[in-house]
Protein backbone atom coordinates (compact mmCIF):
# COMPACT_ATOMS: atom_id res chain seq x y z
CA UNK A 1 0.00 0.00 0.00
CA UNK A 2 1.49 3.59 -1.30
CA UNK A 3 2.25 6.57 1.32
CA UNK A 4 0.23 9.28 0.58
CA UNK A 5 1.41 12.84 0.06
CA UNK A 6 0.81 15.82 -1.40
CA UNK A 7 4.16 16.84 -2.54
CA UNK A 8 6.99 13.79 -3.13
CA UNK A 9 10.21 16.20 -4.09
CA UNK A 10 12.98 13.56 -5.55
CA UNK A 11 16.26 14.67 -4.44
CA UNK A 12 17.19 17.03 -1.48
CA UNK A 13 19.61 19.45 -2.45
CA UNK A 14 19.40 23.25 -2.39
CA UNK A 15 16.42 23.33 -4.56
CA UNK A 16 14.19 20.15 -3.24
CA UNK A 17 14.63 21.29 0.09
CA UNK A 18 13.37 24.70 -0.83
CA UNK A 19 10.64 23.53 -3.00
CA UNK A 20 9.21 21.22 0.12
CA UNK A 21 9.79 23.99 3.02
CA UNK A 22 8.40 26.55 1.06
CA UNK A 23 5.13 23.86 -0.06
CA UNK A 24 5.15 22.60 3.33
CA UNK A 25 5.31 26.08 5.00
CA UNK A 26 1.81 26.60 3.38
CA UNK A 27 0.66 23.50 4.87
CA UNK A 28 1.16 20.79 2.31
CA UNK A 29 2.25 17.41 3.26
CA UNK A 30 5.66 17.13 1.57
CA UNK A 31 7.96 13.93 1.48
CA UNK A 32 11.61 14.49 0.61
CA UNK A 33 13.16 11.80 -1.36
CA UNK A 34 17.22 11.83 -1.08
CA UNK A 35 19.82 8.74 -1.46
CA UNK A 36 22.85 10.38 -0.59
CA UNK A 37 23.58 13.66 1.72
CA UNK A 38 20.32 16.15 2.56
CA UNK A 39 22.07 18.63 1.15
CA UNK A 40 23.42 17.82 -2.26
CA UNK A 41 26.50 18.61 -4.28
CA UNK A 42 26.71 22.42 -3.41
CA UNK A 43 26.62 21.57 0.74
CA UNK A 44 29.32 19.10 0.19
CA UNK A 45 30.97 18.45 -3.13
CA UNK A 46 30.47 21.90 -5.31
CA UNK A 47 29.95 25.53 -3.62
CA UNK A 48 30.74 25.57 -0.38
CA UNK A 49 34.10 23.30 -0.22
CA UNK A 50 35.29 25.24 -3.10
CA UNK A 51 34.46 28.44 -1.00
CA UNK A 52 36.05 27.53 1.50
CA UNK A 53 39.16 26.03 -0.41
CA UNK A 54 39.71 29.63 -2.08
CA UNK A 55 38.79 32.07 0.42
CA UNK A 56 41.90 32.01 2.58
CA UNK A 57 43.90 32.55 -0.90
CA UNK A 58 41.88 35.94 -1.34
CA UNK A 59 42.96 37.08 2.16
CA UNK A 60 46.53 36.39 1.59
CA UNK A 61 45.92 37.97 -1.74
CA UNK A 62 44.54 41.13 -0.29
CA UNK A 63 46.82 41.11 2.55
CA UNK A 64 49.89 40.89 0.34
CA UNK A 65 48.58 44.26 -2.01
CA UNK A 66 48.18 45.78 1.90
CA UNK A 67 51.17 48.03 2.62
CA UNK A 68 51.64 47.33 6.45
CA UNK A 69 50.00 43.80 6.32
CA UNK A 70 52.26 42.18 3.64
CA UNK A 71 55.23 43.02 5.65
CA UNK A 72 53.78 40.85 8.56
CA UNK A 73 53.11 38.09 6.13
CA UNK A 74 55.80 35.01 6.51
CA UNK A 75 55.70 32.07 3.81
CA UNK A 76 52.54 30.56 2.23
CA UNK A 77 49.24 29.11 3.12
CA UNK A 78 49.12 26.98 6.18
CA UNK A 79 47.48 24.08 4.23
CA UNK A 80 46.91 21.60 6.93
CA UNK A 81 44.53 24.44 8.78
CA UNK A 82 42.85 25.27 5.15
CA UNK A 83 41.79 21.29 4.44
CA UNK A 84 40.62 21.36 7.87
CA UNK A 85 38.60 24.37 7.28
CA UNK A 86 37.01 23.03 4.24
CA UNK A 87 36.40 19.89 6.49
CA UNK A 88 34.25 21.58 8.70
CA UNK A 89 32.15 23.76 6.40
CA UNK A 90 31.21 19.90 4.88
CA UNK A 91 30.54 19.39 8.23
CA UNK A 92 32.40 16.21 8.51
CA UNK A 93 30.21 14.92 5.07
CA UNK A 94 27.34 14.60 7.85
CA UNK A 95 23.98 15.66 6.96
CA UNK A 96 22.80 15.65 10.74
CA UNK A 97 21.87 19.39 11.14
CA UNK A 98 20.40 19.34 7.96
CA UNK A 99 18.21 16.29 8.76
CA UNK A 100 16.99 18.36 12.12
CA UNK A 101 16.31 21.42 9.66
CA UNK A 102 14.36 19.22 7.69
CA UNK A 103 12.66 18.16 10.64
CA UNK A 104 11.66 21.41 11.57
CA UNK A 105 10.44 22.53 8.50
CA UNK A 106 7.72 19.56 8.88
CA UNK A 107 9.63 17.84 5.88
CA UNK A 108 9.04 13.45 5.90
CA UNK A 109 12.48 12.43 4.72
CA UNK A 110 12.60 9.17 2.95
CA UNK A 111 16.26 8.12 2.39
CA UNK A 112 16.75 6.07 -0.63
CA UNK A 113 16.63 5.98 -4.45
CA UNK A 114 13.48 8.04 -6.00
CA UNK A 115 11.99 6.46 -9.00
CA UNK A 116 8.82 7.50 -11.04
CA UNK A 117 6.90 4.60 -11.74
CA UNK A 118 3.71 5.96 -13.13
CA UNK A 119 1.68 9.41 -13.18
CA UNK A 120 2.37 10.61 -9.34
CA UNK A 121 4.16 7.47 -8.45
CA UNK A 122 7.49 7.40 -6.76
CA UNK A 123 9.22 4.03 -5.42
CA UNK A 124 11.57 4.47 -3.60
CA UNK A 125 14.70 2.16 -2.66
CA UNK A 126 16.66 2.15 0.34
CA UNK A 127 20.02 1.24 0.90
CA UNK A 128 19.07 -2.16 1.94
CA UNK A 129 16.85 -2.84 -0.34
CA UNK A 130 13.76 -2.39 0.83
CA UNK A 131 11.64 -0.42 -1.33
CA UNK A 132 8.91 2.13 -0.23
CA UNK A 133 5.72 2.85 -2.84
CA UNK A 134 4.86 6.71 -2.48
CA UNK A 135 2.07 8.47 -4.09
CA UNK A 136 1.64 12.57 -4.65
CA UNK A 137 -1.84 14.20 -4.58
CA UNK A 138 -0.73 17.46 -6.29
CA UNK A 139 2.81 16.61 -7.72
CA UNK A 140 5.93 14.72 -7.93
CA UNK A 141 8.82 17.77 -8.25
CA UNK A 142 12.16 16.37 -9.36
CA UNK A 143 15.06 18.48 -8.40
CA UNK A 144 17.91 15.32 -8.94
CA UNK A 145 20.78 17.51 -9.50
CA UNK A 146 23.25 17.39 -12.37
CA UNK A 147 26.78 14.64 -12.11
CA UNK A 148 30.08 15.81 -14.64
CA UNK A 149 30.10 15.36 -17.76
CA UNK A 150 33.24 13.16 -18.89
CA UNK A 151 34.33 13.96 -22.93
CA UNK A 152 34.92 10.62 -24.77
CA UNK A 153 38.42 11.48 -25.18
CA UNK A 154 41.25 7.78 -25.17
CA UNK A 155 41.74 6.70 -21.50
CA UNK A 156 40.40 9.27 -19.46
CA UNK A 157 37.58 7.29 -17.85
CA UNK A 158 39.74 4.23 -17.33
CA UNK A 159 42.43 6.57 -15.73
CA UNK A 160 40.05 7.36 -13.00
CA UNK A 161 40.54 11.15 -12.77
CA UNK A 162 39.20 13.42 -10.21
CA UNK A 163 35.79 15.20 -10.64
CA UNK A 164 34.50 17.88 -8.56
CA UNK A 165 34.33 15.23 -5.73
CA UNK A 166 38.05 14.38 -5.46
CA UNK A 167 38.32 18.12 -6.65
CA UNK A 168 36.79 19.56 -3.76
CA UNK A 169 37.37 16.49 -1.24
CA UNK A 170 41.39 15.89 -1.84
CA UNK A 171 42.88 15.27 1.63
CA UNK A 172 46.00 16.31 0.03
CA UNK A 173 47.66 18.43 -2.08
CA UNK A 174 48.80 17.00 -5.68
CA UNK A 175 52.18 18.07 -6.50
CA UNK A 176 51.32 18.84 -10.28
CA UNK A 177 47.61 18.54 -11.05
CA UNK A 178 46.27 19.23 -14.54
CA UNK A 179 42.72 20.70 -15.11
CA UNK A 180 40.64 19.86 -18.31
CA UNK A 181 37.90 22.40 -19.19
CA UNK A 182 38.18 26.40 -19.08
CA UNK A 183 34.84 27.10 -17.86
CA UNK A 184 33.96 28.37 -14.02
CA UNK A 185 34.56 25.00 -12.25
CA UNK A 186 38.22 24.99 -13.94
CA UNK A 187 39.25 28.14 -13.25
CA UNK A 188 37.99 28.28 -9.22
CA UNK A 189 39.49 24.87 -8.54
CA UNK A 190 43.01 25.93 -10.60
CA UNK A 191 42.90 28.84 -8.55
CA UNK A 192 42.16 26.97 -5.33
CA UNK A 193 44.90 24.54 -6.08
CA UNK A 194 47.81 26.66 -7.18
CA UNK A 195 47.66 28.84 -3.96
CA UNK A 196 47.66 25.46 -1.69
CA UNK A 197 50.70 25.26 -3.73
CA UNK A 198 50.08 22.94 -6.70
CA UNK A 199 52.14 23.14 -10.10
CA UNK A 200 49.06 23.52 -12.12
CA UNK A 201 48.18 23.60 -15.76
CA UNK A 202 44.87 24.13 -17.29
CA UNK A 203 43.98 22.96 -20.60
CA UNK A 204 40.83 24.54 -22.35
CA UNK A 205 40.12 24.49 -25.92
CA UNK A 206 38.58 27.63 -26.63
CA UNK A 207 40.09 30.85 -27.70
CA UNK A 208 39.60 32.35 -23.77
CA UNK A 209 38.84 31.41 -20.60
CA UNK A 210 34.91 31.32 -19.49
CA UNK A 211 33.35 32.11 -23.11
CA UNK A 212 30.18 32.67 -21.81
CA UNK A 213 30.95 36.29 -20.30
CA UNK A 214 32.46 39.24 -21.80
CA UNK A 215 35.47 38.95 -23.70
CA UNK A 216 37.42 40.72 -21.13
CA UNK A 217 36.79 38.43 -18.11
CA UNK A 218 38.18 35.51 -20.13
CA UNK A 219 41.26 37.59 -20.69
CA UNK A 220 42.08 39.24 -17.58
CA UNK A 221 41.82 35.60 -15.66
CA UNK A 222 44.03 33.98 -18.20
CA UNK A 223 46.46 36.52 -17.04
CA UNK A 224 45.99 36.72 -13.38
CA UNK A 225 45.93 32.92 -12.93
CA UNK A 226 49.46 32.62 -15.29
CA UNK A 227 50.66 35.65 -12.79
CA UNK A 228 49.39 32.86 -10.15
CA UNK A 229 51.94 30.59 -11.60
CA UNK A 230 49.20 28.39 -12.82
CA UNK A 231 50.10 27.13 -17.26
CA UNK A 232 47.11 28.03 -19.53
CA UNK A 233 47.30 26.29 -22.18
CA UNK A 234 44.02 27.92 -24.57
CA UNK A 235 42.70 26.55 -28.31
CA UNK A 236 44.15 22.83 -27.09
CA UNK A 237 42.53 19.64 -26.24
CA UNK A 238 43.69 16.75 -24.36
CA UNK A 239 43.44 13.56 -26.83
CA UNK A 240 44.61 10.94 -24.68
CA UNK A 241 45.11 10.13 -21.07
CA UNK A 242 47.11 7.28 -20.19
CA UNK A 243 47.92 6.29 -16.47
CA UNK A 244 50.74 4.05 -14.88
CA UNK A 245 50.45 1.41 -11.95
CA UNK A 246 46.95 -0.16 -12.71
CA UNK A 247 45.16 3.54 -12.70
CA UNK A 248 46.91 4.69 -9.16
CA UNK A 249 50.27 6.12 -10.75
CA UNK A 250 51.35 8.98 -12.89
CA UNK A 251 48.93 10.44 -15.63
CA UNK A 252 50.50 11.24 -18.69
CA UNK A 253 48.25 13.34 -20.83
CA UNK A 254 48.51 14.01 -24.54
CA UNK A 255 47.24 17.29 -26.52
CA UNK A 256 46.47 18.23 -29.63
CA UNK A 257 49.72 20.95 -29.51
CA UNK A 258 51.54 17.76 -29.14
CA UNK A 259 52.80 18.60 -25.90
CA UNK A 260 52.56 15.88 -23.13
CA UNK A 261 51.91 16.20 -19.37
CA UNK A 262 52.84 14.47 -16.21
CA UNK A 263 50.76 14.98 -13.61
CA UNK A 264 49.97 13.22 -9.74
CA UNK A 265 46.17 14.25 -10.22
CA UNK A 266 43.65 14.87 -13.16
CA UNK A 267 41.05 17.36 -12.73
CA UNK A 268 37.94 16.93 -15.31
CA UNK A 269 36.03 19.86 -15.25
CA UNK A 270 34.31 19.73 -18.67
CA UNK A 271 30.50 20.41 -17.70
CA UNK A 272 27.58 18.63 -16.23
CA UNK A 273 24.95 16.98 -17.26
CA UNK A 274 21.21 16.18 -15.83
CA UNK A 275 20.68 13.49 -13.43
CA UNK A 276 18.19 12.44 -15.13
CA UNK A 277 19.15 8.76 -16.26
CA UNK A 278 17.84 5.49 -13.82
CA UNK A 279 14.41 8.11 -12.63
CA UNK A 280 11.99 6.38 -14.53
CA UNK A 281 10.93 9.32 -16.90
CA UNK A 282 11.50 7.32 -19.95
CA UNK A 283 8.19 5.66 -18.74
CA UNK A 284 6.61 9.07 -18.84
CA UNK A 285 7.88 9.58 -22.96
CA UNK A 286 10.60 11.58 -21.49
CA UNK A 287 14.45 11.37 -22.34
CA UNK A 288 16.38 9.51 -19.73
CA UNK A 289 19.85 10.55 -19.53
CA UNK A 290 18.84 14.17 -20.50
CA UNK A 291 17.36 17.62 -18.86
CA UNK A 292 13.90 18.09 -18.18
CA UNK A 293 12.78 20.84 -20.17
CA UNK A 294 10.25 22.74 -18.53
CA UNK A 295 7.57 25.74 -19.10
CA UNK A 296 7.94 28.91 -16.91
CA UNK A 297 5.91 27.64 -14.02
CA UNK A 298 8.50 24.88 -13.78
CA UNK A 299 6.02 21.73 -15.74
CA UNK A 300 7.45 19.52 -17.65
CA UNK A 301 7.05 20.05 -20.79
CA UNK A 302 5.14 16.88 -22.75
CA UNK A 303 4.28 15.37 -19.56
CA UNK A 304 0.31 15.57 -19.33
CA UNK A 305 -2.16 16.73 -16.15
CA UNK A 306 -0.04 18.92 -14.58
CA UNK A 307 1.80 16.90 -11.63
CA UNK A 308 5.09 16.40 -12.76
CA UNK A 309 7.60 19.48 -11.78
CA UNK A 310 11.57 19.62 -12.44
CA UNK A 311 13.73 22.76 -10.74
CA UNK A 312 17.34 23.24 -10.69
CA UNK A 313 20.29 21.36 -12.17
CA UNK A 314 18.35 19.25 -13.77
CA UNK A 315 16.21 21.53 -16.00
CA UNK A 316 18.90 23.07 -17.25
CA UNK A 317 18.25 26.35 -17.00
CA UNK A 318 20.69 27.93 -15.04
CA UNK A 319 23.41 25.38 -13.15
CA UNK A 320 23.75 27.85 -9.75
CA UNK A 321 22.42 26.91 -6.37
CA UNK A 322 21.04 30.51 -6.03
CA UNK A 323 18.53 29.95 -8.89
CA UNK A 324 17.62 26.42 -8.34
CA UNK A 325 16.97 28.15 -5.00
CA UNK A 326 14.18 30.77 -6.50
CA UNK A 327 12.78 27.76 -9.03
CA UNK A 328 12.23 25.67 -5.60
CA UNK A 329 10.60 28.82 -3.93
CA UNK A 330 8.48 29.84 -7.29
CA UNK A 331 7.45 25.82 -7.44
CA UNK A 332 6.29 25.69 -3.72
CA UNK A 333 4.30 29.07 -4.24
CA UNK A 334 2.51 27.43 -7.37
CA UNK A 335 1.59 24.19 -5.95
CA UNK A 336 0.17 26.23 -2.74
CA UNK A 337 -1.87 27.84 -5.46
CA UNK A 338 -0.07 31.31 -5.91
CA UNK A 339 0.27 32.52 -9.08
CA UNK A 340 3.99 32.55 -9.89
CA UNK A 341 6.04 32.39 -12.87
CA UNK A 342 10.03 32.39 -13.43
CA UNK A 343 11.63 34.97 -15.17
CA UNK A 344 14.98 36.15 -13.09
CA UNK A 345 16.43 32.64 -14.38
CA UNK A 346 16.24 34.27 -17.91
CA UNK A 347 16.96 37.98 -17.84
CA UNK A 348 18.34 38.39 -14.37
CA UNK A 349 20.66 35.85 -13.47
CA UNK A 350 23.37 36.67 -10.94
CA UNK A 351 26.62 34.53 -10.55
CA UNK A 352 30.11 35.16 -8.86
CA UNK A 353 33.23 33.43 -9.69
CA UNK A 354 35.58 33.21 -6.66
CA UNK A 355 39.17 33.52 -8.02
CA UNK A 356 41.66 36.49 -7.36
CA UNK A 357 40.29 38.84 -9.09
CA UNK A 358 36.36 37.71 -8.62
CA UNK A 359 34.31 38.10 -11.30
CA UNK A 360 30.41 39.20 -10.87
CA UNK A 361 27.93 39.39 -14.06
CA UNK A 362 24.24 39.19 -14.09
CA UNK A 363 22.28 39.77 -16.85
CA UNK A 364 23.11 39.62 -20.54
CA UNK A 365 26.45 40.37 -21.87
CA UNK A 366 27.01 42.51 -24.44
CA UNK A 367 26.69 39.87 -27.53
CA UNK A 368 23.87 38.36 -25.89
CA UNK A 369 22.02 41.19 -25.93
CA UNK A 370 22.24 42.43 -29.41
CA UNK A 371 21.54 38.56 -30.79
CA UNK A 372 18.33 39.18 -28.28
CA UNK A 373 17.56 42.28 -30.81
CA UNK A 374 18.15 44.85 -27.72
CA UNK A 375 19.19 48.29 -29.04
CA UNK A 376 22.66 48.19 -27.15
CA UNK A 377 24.79 50.52 -25.67
CA UNK A 378 27.54 49.83 -23.54
CA UNK A 379 30.26 51.66 -21.32
CA UNK A 380 33.47 50.59 -19.21
CA UNK A 381 35.14 51.81 -16.69
CA UNK A 382 38.36 50.83 -14.96
CA UNK A 383 37.88 49.72 -11.29
CA UNK A 384 41.23 51.48 -10.43
CA UNK A 385 40.69 54.22 -11.28
CA UNK A 386 38.02 54.71 -8.38
CA UNK A 387 39.34 56.04 -5.10
CA UNK A 388 37.70 53.27 -3.24
CA UNK A 389 39.51 50.61 -4.93
CA UNK A 390 42.86 52.25 -4.66
CA UNK A 391 41.93 52.58 -0.81
CA UNK A 392 41.63 48.82 -0.44
CA UNK A 393 45.15 47.57 -2.07
CA UNK A 394 47.60 48.58 -3.67
CA UNK A 395 47.64 48.31 -7.60
CA UNK A 396 44.10 46.34 -7.69
CA UNK A 397 42.76 46.36 -11.18
CA UNK A 398 39.58 45.35 -12.99
CA UNK A 399 36.74 46.46 -15.25
CA UNK A 400 32.81 47.48 -14.82
CA UNK A 401 31.11 47.07 -18.04
CA UNK A 402 26.87 48.19 -18.18
CA UNK A 403 25.23 46.71 -21.26
CA UNK A 404 22.06 49.44 -21.68
CA UNK A 405 18.89 49.30 -23.72
CA UNK A 406 18.77 52.62 -25.47
CA UNK A 407 15.65 52.44 -25.98
CA UNK A 408 14.06 51.61 -22.74
CA UNK A 409 17.38 53.06 -20.78
CA UNK A 410 17.61 50.36 -18.32
CA UNK A 411 20.87 48.40 -17.91
CA UNK A 412 20.33 44.39 -19.05
CA UNK A 413 23.77 43.13 -18.28
CA UNK A 414 26.35 43.99 -15.84
CA UNK A 415 29.65 42.78 -15.06
CA UNK A 416 32.56 43.20 -12.53
CA UNK A 417 36.42 41.98 -12.24
CA UNK A 418 38.47 43.24 -9.10
CA UNK A 419 38.38 42.16 -5.67
CA UNK A 420 35.44 41.41 -4.18
CA UNK A 421 33.41 42.64 -6.81
CA UNK A 422 30.96 39.64 -5.70
CA UNK A 423 29.42 41.64 -2.82
CA UNK A 424 28.62 44.75 -5.56
CA UNK A 425 26.62 42.46 -7.24
CA UNK A 426 23.28 42.98 -6.02
CA UNK A 427 22.94 46.70 -6.41
CA UNK A 428 23.33 45.41 -10.10
CA UNK A 429 21.32 42.71 -10.24
CA UNK A 430 18.73 45.17 -8.28
CA UNK A 431 18.67 47.54 -11.53
CA UNK A 432 18.59 44.56 -14.05
CA UNK A 433 15.55 42.77 -12.38
CA UNK A 434 13.83 45.84 -10.99
CA UNK A 435 14.22 47.90 -14.93
CA UNK A 436 15.25 50.85 -12.99
CA UNK A 437 15.71 53.72 -15.30
CA UNK A 438 19.35 55.57 -15.95
CA UNK A 439 17.53 58.54 -14.47
CA UNK A 440 16.65 57.14 -11.72
CA UNK A 441 19.76 55.60 -10.60
CA UNK A 442 21.84 59.20 -10.97
CA UNK A 443 20.04 59.69 -7.74
CA UNK A 444 21.21 56.57 -6.27
CA UNK A 445 24.39 58.17 -5.23
CA UNK A 446 27.70 55.60 -3.70
CA UNK A 447 29.07 55.96 -0.92
CA UNK A 448 32.70 57.64 -1.00
CA UNK A 449 35.26 56.29 -0.87
CA UNK A 450 34.00 52.90 -2.10
CA UNK A 451 34.42 51.06 -5.53
CA UNK A 452 30.52 51.48 -5.72
CA UNK A 453 31.86 54.79 -7.01
CA UNK A 454 32.33 53.14 -10.11
CA UNK A 455 28.52 53.23 -10.75
CA UNK A 456 28.51 57.28 -10.87
CA UNK A 457 31.29 56.96 -13.14
CA UNK A 458 29.62 54.74 -15.48
CA UNK A 459 26.46 56.86 -16.07
CA UNK A 460 28.82 59.69 -16.51
CA UNK A 461 29.97 58.20 -18.97
CA UNK A 462 27.35 57.06 -20.70
CA UNK A 463 26.47 60.47 -20.95
CA UNK A 464 24.06 61.44 -17.77
C1 LIG B 1 32.86 22.61 -8.05
C2 LIG B 1 31.55 23.32 -8.12
C3 LIG B 1 31.40 24.53 -7.47
C4 LIG B 1 30.19 25.22 -7.54
N1 LIG B 1 30.10 26.43 -6.92
C5 LIG B 1 28.94 27.12 -6.99
C6 LIG B 1 28.83 28.39 -6.36
O1 LIG B 1 29.77 28.91 -5.76
N2 LIG B 1 27.64 29.03 -6.43
C7 LIG B 1 26.57 28.50 -7.10
O2 LIG B 1 25.52 29.14 -7.14
N3 LIG B 1 26.66 27.29 -7.70
C8 LIG B 1 27.81 26.60 -7.66
N4 LIG B 1 27.89 25.37 -8.25
C9 LIG B 1 26.68 24.79 -8.87
C10 LIG B 1 25.80 24.15 -7.76
O3 LIG B 1 26.53 23.16 -7.08
C11 LIG B 1 24.54 23.53 -8.36
O4 LIG B 1 23.90 24.46 -9.20
C12 LIG B 1 23.60 23.10 -7.25
O5 LIG B 1 24.16 22.12 -6.43
C13 LIG B 1 22.28 22.57 -7.85
O6 LIG B 1 21.40 22.24 -6.82
P1 LIG B 1 20.30 21.12 -7.05
O7 LIG B 1 19.54 21.02 -5.76
O8 LIG B 1 19.53 21.41 -8.27
O9 LIG B 1 21.12 19.79 -7.30
P2 LIG B 1 22.16 19.00 -6.37
O10 LIG B 1 22.86 19.89 -5.44
O11 LIG B 1 22.96 18.16 -7.30
O12 LIG B 1 21.23 18.06 -5.49
C14 LIG B 1 20.49 17.01 -6.05
C15 LIG B 1 20.22 15.99 -4.98
O13 LIG B 1 19.38 14.96 -5.50
C16 LIG B 1 19.82 13.70 -5.03
N5 LIG B 1 19.35 12.67 -5.97
C17 LIG B 1 19.68 12.53 -7.28
N6 LIG B 1 18.99 11.51 -7.83
C18 LIG B 1 18.22 10.99 -6.84
C19 LIG B 1 17.29 9.92 -6.79
N7 LIG B 1 16.98 9.19 -7.85
N8 LIG B 1 16.69 9.67 -5.60
C20 LIG B 1 16.97 10.40 -4.50
N9 LIG B 1 17.84 11.43 -4.50
C21 LIG B 1 18.45 11.72 -5.65
C22 LIG B 1 21.33 13.85 -4.98
O14 LIG B 1 21.90 12.89 -4.12
C23 LIG B 1 21.47 15.28 -4.47
O15 LIG B 1 21.49 15.32 -3.07
C24 LIG B 1 29.09 24.66 -8.23
C25 LIG B 1 29.23 23.44 -8.89
C26 LIG B 1 30.44 22.78 -8.85
C27 LIG B 1 30.57 21.47 -9.56
N1 LIG C 1 31.01 30.11 -8.63
C1 LIG C 1 30.06 29.51 -9.31
O1 LIG C 1 29.00 30.05 -9.53
C2 LIG C 1 30.30 28.12 -9.87
C3 LIG C 1 31.49 27.43 -9.63
C4 LIG C 1 31.69 26.19 -10.24
C5 LIG C 1 30.70 25.65 -11.03
N2 LIG C 1 29.54 26.34 -11.21
C6 LIG C 1 28.51 25.85 -12.12
O2 LIG C 1 28.62 24.46 -12.31
C7 LIG C 1 28.42 24.16 -13.69
C8 LIG C 1 29.50 23.24 -14.16
O3 LIG C 1 30.76 23.94 -14.22
P1 LIG C 1 31.80 23.61 -15.36
O4 LIG C 1 32.94 24.53 -15.22
O5 LIG C 1 32.06 22.13 -15.37
O6 LIG C 1 30.97 23.89 -16.68
P2 LIG C 1 31.10 25.06 -17.77
O7 LIG C 1 30.01 24.81 -18.73
O8 LIG C 1 31.22 26.38 -17.11
O9 LIG C 1 32.51 24.80 -18.48
C9 LIG C 1 32.77 23.64 -19.21
C10 LIG C 1 34.15 23.74 -19.85
O10 LIG C 1 34.50 22.49 -20.42
C11 LIG C 1 34.90 22.67 -21.76
N3 LIG C 1 34.47 21.47 -22.52
C12 LIG C 1 33.25 20.91 -22.53
N4 LIG C 1 33.25 19.83 -23.32
C13 LIG C 1 34.50 19.69 -23.82
C14 LIG C 1 35.12 18.77 -24.69
N5 LIG C 1 34.48 17.76 -25.24
N6 LIG C 1 36.44 18.95 -24.96
C15 LIG C 1 37.12 19.98 -24.41
N7 LIG C 1 36.59 20.89 -23.58
C16 LIG C 1 35.29 20.75 -23.29
C17 LIG C 1 34.19 23.93 -22.22
O11 LIG C 1 34.89 24.54 -23.29
C18 LIG C 1 34.24 24.78 -20.96
O12 LIG C 1 35.44 25.46 -20.85
C19 LIG C 1 28.39 25.45 -14.47
O13 LIG C 1 27.11 25.70 -15.00
C20 LIG C 1 28.77 26.50 -13.47
O14 LIG C 1 28.02 27.68 -13.60
C21 LIG C 1 29.34 27.56 -10.67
Amino acid sequence: MAETFDVVVIGAGPTGENAGARAAAGGLKVALVEHELLGGECSYWACMPSKALLHPGETLWMAQHTPGVRELLQGPLKVDAVLKHRDKMVSGYDDKSQAKWAEGAKLTVVRGRGKLTGPRKVSVEGKEGKVRELEARRAVVIATGSKPRHPDIAGLKESRPWDNREGTGAKAVPGRLVVLGGGVEAVELAQAWRDLGSEVTLVQRGPRLLTRFEPFVGEQLAQALRDAGVRVFLETQATKVQRSGEGKGEFTITLTNRDTLRADALLVAMGRTARTDDLGVDTLGLKSGASIEVDDQLRAKGVDGDWLYACGDVNGRNLLTHMGKYQGRLVGDILLGKPAKAWADTKATPQVIFTHPQVASVGHTEAQARKAGVPVKTVQYELGDVAGTSLLGEGFKGTAKLVVDEQRRIIVGATFTGPGVGEMLHAATIAVAGEVTLDTLWHAVPSYPTMSEVWLRLLEAYGL
